[in-house]
């Protein structure tokens, strides 16, 4: 195969390839490596018999539904301390059996969650993980920049206890779109078992608690970990292990545009932006310009109504927020936004027959052309299919508000090309639901549009390239 394109004799395809695969070379590598989970543990200083300092000791208090009456226990529970023991006692009977989500609801099901469990709104504690220096080693290991910061609110006690108590693998529901994580804190009792192991792209970090747990002196574990991080609380074999559970939000604490702010030049991300800056000189890289890619290596809610394209961008995590940034110093244009999976939910009208839908075939997604449109959610990238330069969309009223084109009868959307950095989203990246629309086949059905989180910009060779070489 010639290494020339048969399009344009300058452009050499090899080098270009070469520099393609060496940032996404680069990317798997920092990807390898990316943090999606952190942890750390606090000795309870100045540990005494009788545990008057007050830093030896974790206390809860809980409402008891009954009255206005109040109830303390404090951890760790003194062994020959009978009121201690009992209060411990106390604490554990009033708990509730844990429920998980499913769907949209709410569901018992003890073969998946074996657990108890207090909600924030019926007790309260003395720990407080922002004096521990907690939020702030959250903030320095997962937030990637300056000025934006981790604000940690208090969300459950949950109680695992043994032979059987587990939680099995899932994802926690994020409340809102500045989420962006769990923090679980191990207060200090004697279990065996219930190691936490949190797993992102492939790869697993498992916390496993119990034998500082069983030691002396006492120590208050902590693991943090992005949303969409799935994770599991493997069996508590013996004893009780009870954890504080915190939601994560990002703050910002400046005017400032925040993802301005990311320290790009850190050792670890000089390596892709070095390749990257060599990609976009190479004039044979996009001769005329075009539309670079990434495919987030995190799920983010895109395409709820409520988010929006700046809130999106403030919330990137780990590799894709390094990528954003690098793309944004480098082409000084870059978005977030979604791309429709179509493989199997993506259609188009048989113009023929008009009454039924057929699926865009499978290598349609893999060429690489993508039209730019809005949905509800923001704006998205729309595989086309055949060898039109414009997509009709499914149905206007689904997919709305694209670039119009000419005719207003049928708007049309034009296509591009976009060169991907990673890959275009695979089965494995995390998807969303897009849409729900009606499909025109013999019956009304409901079908679906999935989509994944994707970076773009805008590459205008003449920005970067020194036209005088
Ligand atoms: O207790 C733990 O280690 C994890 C708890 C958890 O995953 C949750 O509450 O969603
Ligand atoms: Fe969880």
């Amino acid at each position: 195969m010639s290494s020339q394109s048969d399009n344009n004799p300058d452009v050499d395809v090899n080098e270009v390839m070469e520099l393609l695969f060496s940032v996404s070379n680069a990317l798997a590598e920092q990807a390898g490596k990316a943090v999606f989970a952190v942890g750390g543990q606090i000795p309870l200083a100045g540990l005494t018999d009788s545990g008057s300092n007050s830093h030896s000791h974790v206390s809860i208090r809980w409402d008891t539904g009954t009255g206005n009456q109040c109830l303390k226990a404090s951890l760790p529970v003194g062994e020959e301390d009978v009121a201690s023991q009992h209060a411990f006692t106390q604490l554990l009977s009033a708990c509730e059996p844990a429920t998980f989500g499913r769907g949209n609801e709410d569901v018992l099901d003890e073969s998946y969650r074996k657990a108890g469990k207090l909600d924030a709104e019926r007790f309260s504690t003395d720990f407080n993980p922002y004096e521990y220096g907690v939020v702030d080693a959250i903030s320095r290991s997962l937030a990637q920049r300056d000025h934006y910061g981790i604000r940690a609110e208090l969300y459950k006690l949950n109680v695992y206890s043994g032979p059987s108590g587990m939680f099995k693998a899932h994802v926690d529901t994020p409340r809102a779109t500045a989420q962006m994580g769990s923090l679980v804190v191990c207060l200090p009792y004697a279990h065996k078992g219930g190691q936490l192991a949190v797993r992102h792209g492939g790869r697993e970090v498992v916390f496993d608690w119990a034998a500082a747990q069983n030691a002396k002196p006492a120590t208050i574990q902590w693991a943090a970990f992005f949303s969409d991080c799935e994770h599991e609380v493997l069996e508590v074999t013996e004893g009780h292990r009870l954890t504080l559970a915190y939601n994560l939000f990002w703050v910002s604490d400046g005017p400032t545009s925040k993802t301005d702010n990311l320290n790009i030049l850190e050792p670890e991300s000089l390596h892709f932006f070095g390749a990257l800056q060599k990609l976009l000189a190479c004039p044979s890289f996009l001769p005329n310009g075009g539309v670079v890619g990434f495919t987030c290596t995190h799920a983010y809610p895109h395409s709820a109504e409520a988010s929006s394209a700046e809130s999106l961008e403030n919330s990137l995590k780990g590799l894709d927020m390094v990528v954003y940034q690098a793309l944004k110093r480098l082409t000084g244009s870059v978005r977030v936004t979604g791309i429709i999976d179509d493989r199997k939910d993506y259609y188009y009208r048989n113009e023929e027959e008009d009454s039924r839908i057929t699926p865009v075939p499978e290598d349609s997604y893999t060429i690489g052309k993508f039209a730019v449109g809005t949905t509800v959610g923001g704006p998205v990238l729309i595989p086309g299919s055949g060898e039109d330069n414009f997509v009709e969309p499914t149905d206007p009223d689904l997919v709305w508000d694209f670039q119009k084109q000419e005719s207003k009868e049928t708007p049309l959307y034009r296509r591009q090309n976009v060169a991907w950095l990673n890959h275009i989203p695979t089965k494995d990246t995390p998807k969303e639901l897009a849409l729900a629309f009606i499909t025109y086949g013999n019956q009304y059905d409901l079908d679906y549009y999935y989509s994944s989180a994707v970076i773009i910009a805008d590459f205008r060779p003449e920005g970067v390239r020194d036209v005088s070489q």
